[in-house]
């Protein structure tokens, strides 16, 4: 499991540990940590240039700090110090008494082998200054190796306000940071490495599942199982214009852990020709028989509210998407006030925006996106419900305020159908059993290692082909 705290419990742990510790040995340890990653992404530290951008804070202080210790390993060392009055003051001793260098030409950076963003870290406030945002754009040649954070993106957040530095290594210390894990800062951190500084931290506000976590979420069937009991997931999707959604949220279910997919819509023949083993019921959700958990919407045409109605009628998890979503936003959360089981709603950014709009607030999808922690907990929090954000990082809000983030997809995933075969799978898995945080997180841990593995070694793919790789990502997650 990957931890990301905020910043505030970053600074709190922080101050405890301090209190006990001699002036500057958490620095130290994060300057020892930082300059370790960087001297082994350089093919020989000795006569490397390495240039250090330095804010005045403590962040450009660990820079500082590490430029100095790759400079008494003979690396070349300049520092550009965005305002040298207030540069931090040991850290540029340190630097200067190693060989190192201020410098105030911005070539430097173009230069650079190595460059050590270390203009500002969990201190930033707003967007990046004008001293500092022309590093966003200027040209390099060498790698960027953010401090901490990069510099630009939010810490808390992984929103983006303006220009900000795209590093290929980000290194932080103590835990990881929610906006090193979340599109778009997640995109401007670039491989990430933690460096433990000793911090005892509270639980994590925001988590991501590795692969381990999510294979021992998976249900395994035991001597005692059989179809039933592994769970049943009833299906309501599709509808005479869109008889493919039934089918793919189908094809996910069918290999999403379940013993049996019940279908319910217009779409039964074409289902069960693609899909014989599906139990097939004219009646909607409500006398279709028993099921562990439904999923209503993929493709879900006119009828979409009364099926969302009677789905919600019942007393079992239900998984809402696509048009039942839209006839959600039109409701309002009052639809799913005192229902006795848990809801999972599973947008993407403009059904987001939608459900938002739902609960009064006028945004849109473009918005939704540079903000998917915040969207996603607003709606978790709203409609009382686990939300599932779709999109190039998957965040799963739950109303208590956890998060989980998957980043295991990739941009083939964006394909006509893939959110239908989602729905299916994370419907099935909490047919299973699984708590929505624990379904949601895991199907899309799943859905993006399929696309991985469908897409390999690079080509488009189809939502069936992701289908059929599910039965693979699984596979590789139980070895
Ligand atoms: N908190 C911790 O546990 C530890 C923190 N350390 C380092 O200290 C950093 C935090 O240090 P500080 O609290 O001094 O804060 P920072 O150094 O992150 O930021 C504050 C500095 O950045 C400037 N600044 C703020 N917003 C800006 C913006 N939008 N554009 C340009 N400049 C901006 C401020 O004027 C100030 O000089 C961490 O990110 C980490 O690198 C480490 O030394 C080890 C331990
Ligand atoms: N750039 C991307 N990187 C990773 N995953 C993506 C990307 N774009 C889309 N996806 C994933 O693909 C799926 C698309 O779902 P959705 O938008 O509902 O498509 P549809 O309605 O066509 O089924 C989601 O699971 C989403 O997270
Ligand atoms: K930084």
């Amino acid at each position: 499991m990957r931890h990301a705290h905020t910043v505030e419990q970053v600074r709190s742990a922080e101050a405890a540990l301090m209190a006990g510790l001699p002036e500057g040995t958490l620095m130290q340890r994060a300057a020892a940590g930082l300059a370790a990653v960087c001297a082994g992404l350089l093919p020989r530290v000795y006569g490397s240039r390495v240039l250090v951008l330095a804010g005045s804070g403590d962040n450009g202080g660990d820079a500082l700090f590490a430029a100095a210790r790759l400079a008494r390993r003979g690396a070349r060392v300049e520092a550009l110090l965005l305002d040298p009055a207030k540069a931090h003051a040991g850290g540029l001793a340190a630097l200067l008494a190693a060989g190192g260098r201020p410098t105030a030409d911005r070539d430097a950076f173009t230069r650079a082998d190595l460059v050590l963003d270390g203009i500002v870290g969990i201190g930033g406030r707003g967007p990046l200054r004008p001293a500092a945002a022309p590093f966003a754009e200027l040209p390099r040649r060498g790698r960027l190796v953010a401090v901490d954070v990069p510099s630009g993106v939010d810490p808390d957040t992984g929103e983006v306000a303006g220009p900000a530095l795209r590093a290929d290594v980000t290194v932080c210390f103590g835990t990881h940071k929610p906006g090193l894990l979340i599109d778009p800062g997640a995109q401007y951190a670039g491989v990430v490495h933690l460096v433990g500084i000793g911090l005892d931290l509270p639980p994590a506000p925001v988590e991501a599942l590795q692969r381990a976590d999510v294979a021992a979420l998976l249900p395994v069937p035991g001597a005692e199982s059989d179809k039933y009991r592994r769970g049943v997931v009833g299906v309501a999707a599709g509808s005479a214009r869109y008889p493919g959604a039934a089918v793919l949220a189908v094809a996910g279910a069918l290999r999403g852990g379940a013993g049996a997919v019940r279908y319910t819509g217009h779409a039964a023949a074409e289902v069960v020709r693609r899909h014989p083993e599906t139990l097939v019921t004219e009646d909607g959700p409500a006398r279709a028989g028993k099921v562990q958990a439904w999923v209503v919407g993929p493709g879900g045409g006119t009828d979409a509210e009364r099926t969302l109605r009677e789905a919600l009628d019942t007393g079992v998890p239900v998984l809402v998407d696509a048009d039942a979503l839209t006839e959600l936003a039109r409701l309002g959360p009052s639809a799913l006030s005192g229902r006795p089981a848990p809801v999972l709603l599973t947008p993407h950014a403009g059904e987001a925006a939608r459900l938002l709009a739902g609960l009064g607030e006028d945004t849109d999808a473009t918005a939704v996106a540079g903000r998917r922690l915040r969207t996603a907990r607003r709606l978790a929090a709203g409609y009382g419900a686990t939300v599932l954000l779709k999109g190039s990082t998957t965040v799963v809000a739950d109303p208590d305020g956890r998060a989980r983030v998957n980043s295991t997809g990739t941009g083939w995933l964006g394909t006509a159908g893939s959110g239908d075969v989602l729905s299916g799978l994370a419907g099935s898995l909490l047919a299973t059993g699984l708590a929505p945080l624990d379904a949601a997180s895991a199907a899309a841990h799943l859905h993006g290692l399929a696309g991985r593995h469908a897409a390999a070694p690079g080509a488009p793919i189809t939502a069936l082909d992701l289908a059929a790789a599910l039965h693979r990502a699984w596979a590789s997650l139980a070895q």
